[in-house]
């Protein structure tokens, strides 16, 4: 759905200069070699077990900034039906899915990305951004009846995910010897969940256009559940890009801007991409988790002395200085650094 009815189509999504440089073959890129965690060793009863995939998710946390999480307790028939019910909207005739657009000036709801800069591509996308996490937060004009379980499926799936970014959270303060509720307690009141459900049509030009340019995400933490066959994840990790493969059932987890920041830059938050597929169709399930949008973020008081001086400011409403950023192709943690 586009939003500026009169333009040349094509160039709203290749922008020439924006997209000039598109790697030719994306399948040439090399396998991202991931690190993947096991959940259940996290939290397993056998210290010596528990330590080493803390020293793993730690590796991960550094180097990528994301890793690939199984065993998170997160039924399979539940990921089946958060896909399922997904896809049922995106193929619901036009008119329908239409009843859910989103504002121009305000990002939840259904429709495409606003763009602000003629320079910068639109991507190959087409998503519903929704509000899930407090439940009080929730625009429930903006939620689909059409199909009919799609609000419960995403609600269960919302408190499933809450209860992994907790246990993660909790054990990526453990990672830096902290004690473990320590990042959990600069969330405020409440973590904040949005969800980011993205449909990527069949694109007849892809090597001319992204379906997710290069961005990092604003949350602190993203969980992600993938298409369950179709690839076209790419992450950044020392200038090269990797392909992100797809393992089944496996929820890929990335670090984001707030928790670069509140890590006072330890961790990594992860820059990444879409490539657009001409022959396949892609749907995957973004979760944002973050503090409370009203707390001050900053690099984590314990984190910082004499020797680690703030690498980043302290600021309120991450979430509003990545809408301004983003949609001018501009990255916005950069603005964050001291
Ligand atoms: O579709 C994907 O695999 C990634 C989506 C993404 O990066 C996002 O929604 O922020
Ligand atoms: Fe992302």
């Amino acid at each position: 759905i586009l939003e500026t009815a009169g333009e040349d189509v094509l160039e709203m999504f290749t922008r020439e200069s924006g997209n000039r440089n598109l790697a030719a073959d994306p399948s040439a890129l090399p396998w991202m070699d991931c690190p993947v965690i096991d959940m259940s060793l996290l939290l397993s009863s056998s210290e010596g077990e528990a330590a080493e995939e803390l020293r793993k998710l730690h590796y991960a946390l550094v180097s990528w900034g994301s890793f690939q999480l199984i065993n998170h307790g997160i039924m399979e028939s539940l990921l089946n039906k958060i896909r399922e019910n997904s896809k049922e909207f995106f193929v619901l005739p036009v008119e329908e899915r239409m009843k859910y657009l989103r504002a121009p000036n305000d990002p939840e709801g259904y429709g495409n990305d606003t763009v602000l800069s003629r320079n910068v591509p639109h991507n190959w996308n087409d998503r519903l951004y929704l509000n899930v996490y407090p439940e009080d937060r929730r625009r429930l004009v903006f939620w689909p009846q059409n199909p009919s379980d799609f609000r419960g499926t995403l609600h269960e799936f919302t408190m499933k995910v809450k209860e992994v970014n907790e246990t993660i959270v909790q054990a990526m303060a453990r990672c830096l010897g902290l004690e473990d509720n320590s990042f959990l307690e600069e969330y405020g009141e409440s973590v904040t969940i949005q969800a980011r459900i993205n449909h990527y049509p069949k694109c007849p030009f892809p090597e001319l256009v992204r379906a997710s340019r290069t961005h990092s995400d604003a949350s602190a933490m993203t969980f992600l559940l993938q298409d369950k066959q179709v690839e076209g994840l790419q992450v950044l990790k020392d200038d090269n890009w990797f392909k992100v493969p797809i393992i089944p059932n496996a929820l890929f987890v990335n670090v984001g801007d707030q928790m670069e920041i509140m890590s006072n830059g330890i961790f990594k938050s992860a820059v990444h991409r879409v490539v657009a597929n001409s022959e396949k169709e892609r749907l995957s399930v973004a979760m944002f988790c973050s503090p409370c949008s009203e707390m001050e973020i900053g690099p984590f008081k314990k984190l910082v002395n004499e020797n680690q001086p703030p690498l980043y400011k302290t600021i309120k409403q991450y979430g509003q200085i990545f809408f301004q950023y983003h949609p001018k192709g501009e990255r916005p943690i950069t603005s964050m650094k001291i």
